[in-house]
């Protein structure tokens, strides 16, 4: 029997299976356990955003948690900002019990982890209420970057329906302000874009729209091949751009995805991204036959 937990950050949900597991074949589990209709149930969901394989290594000042994040199509994506959330709340939970969490720099109520992602390492911390504060390094419009196919950085430019930015926040996205989020028929006009010429490796598109304090997000994401309920790489997404086209100029700003609120931060050194994760519970599988798992509960 394998164990499973389940995380979420703002809605975007992940199934998290400790690395040391013998689990043979990563994709084929997760496409198994991430479908909405015939996969894992837990905590009142079935299926995920993804699977997180997380490697806990705790030998180091700060401990690290190696992430690799296999999508619901069997795809691995280089980064997650709602999945490195949640990896560095679940190593955080593991040190805590563990009591090992307490290190130099430490607040009282923080604990530091460093998230291994194939995007880079990046610091998180996690309080005790499991709100999570990850640097996410400096977005990129550098064409090389995003990738795009092409040597000028893409800025307001239409693709398909939608007129958009491109920007690197770990994984590429395509980001479009328009008057109101809600209006867009995200489903219809993303594929275009997802798959336009110009995003060699594909582009997650993300739509976005003035709030009173910030900005109000939709994201339709590669590797799902539909809309999540929050995207932080989309979230960090929006607010680079935002400040780029100079829709806004503040130091801190606000994304609401469909599942929440995230507060983005912006200076010279790059991004953070903060907001809630929560641990839904747990469950047991069978490697062999993933679909007879039983939720066992917390
Ligand atoms: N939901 C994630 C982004 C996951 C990766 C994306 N689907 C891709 O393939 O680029 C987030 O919170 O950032």
């Amino acid at each position: 029997m394998i164990p499973i937990e389940k995380y979420h950050g703002t809605g975007n949900d992940f199934f998290v299976v400790d690395a040391v597991e013998p689990v043979a074949d990563r994709r084929e589990l997760a496409i198994r356990l991430c479908d909405r209709e015939d996969g894992l149930a837990v905590g009142g969901s079935v299926g995920a955003d993804g699977v997180l394989f997380l490697a806990l290594e705790d030998g180091y000042a700060s401990p690290r948690v190696v992430m690799t994040l296999v999508q619901p199509d069997g795809s691995t994506a280089p980064m997650c900002g709602n999945g490195a959330r949640c990896a560095a709340a679940w190593a955080a939970r593991r040190l805590r019990r563990r009591g090992e969490h307490e290190s130099p720099d430490d607040a009282d109520d923080e604990t530091t982890v460093m998230v291994d992602t194939q995007a880079g390492t990046r610091r998180a911390t996690v309080d005790d209420d499991r709100n999570v504060t990850l640097e996410m390094g400096v977005p990129s419009f550098a064409p090389a970057a995003v990738p795009v196919a092409r040597d000028e950085p893409l800025v307001e430019e239409p693709i398909g329906e939608l007129t958009a930015t491109a920007v690197s926040t770990g994984v590429p996205h395509a980001v479009a302000f328009v008057d109101d989020v809600s209006s867009v028929d995200l489903a219809a006009v993303a594929p275009t874009v997802r798959h336009a010429e110009t995003f060699p490796r594909g582009a997650n598109v993300t739509v976005a729209s003035p709030h009173d304090e910030g900005f109000e997000q939709r994201t339709y994401e590669r590797g799902i091949e539909g809309e999540t309920r929050s995207c932080g790489t989309g979230a960090v997404a929006v607010a680079a751009v935002a400040r780029e086209l100079g829709h806004t100029d503040a130091a801190s700003i606000a994304v609401r995805p469909p599942g929440g609120r995230l507060d983005i931060r912006l200076d010279e050194r790059g991004a953070t991204l903060a907001g809630p994760t929560e641990r839904e519970g747990t469950a047991e599988i069978h490697i062999d036959n993933p679909q007879s798992a039983e939720a066992a509960g917390d």
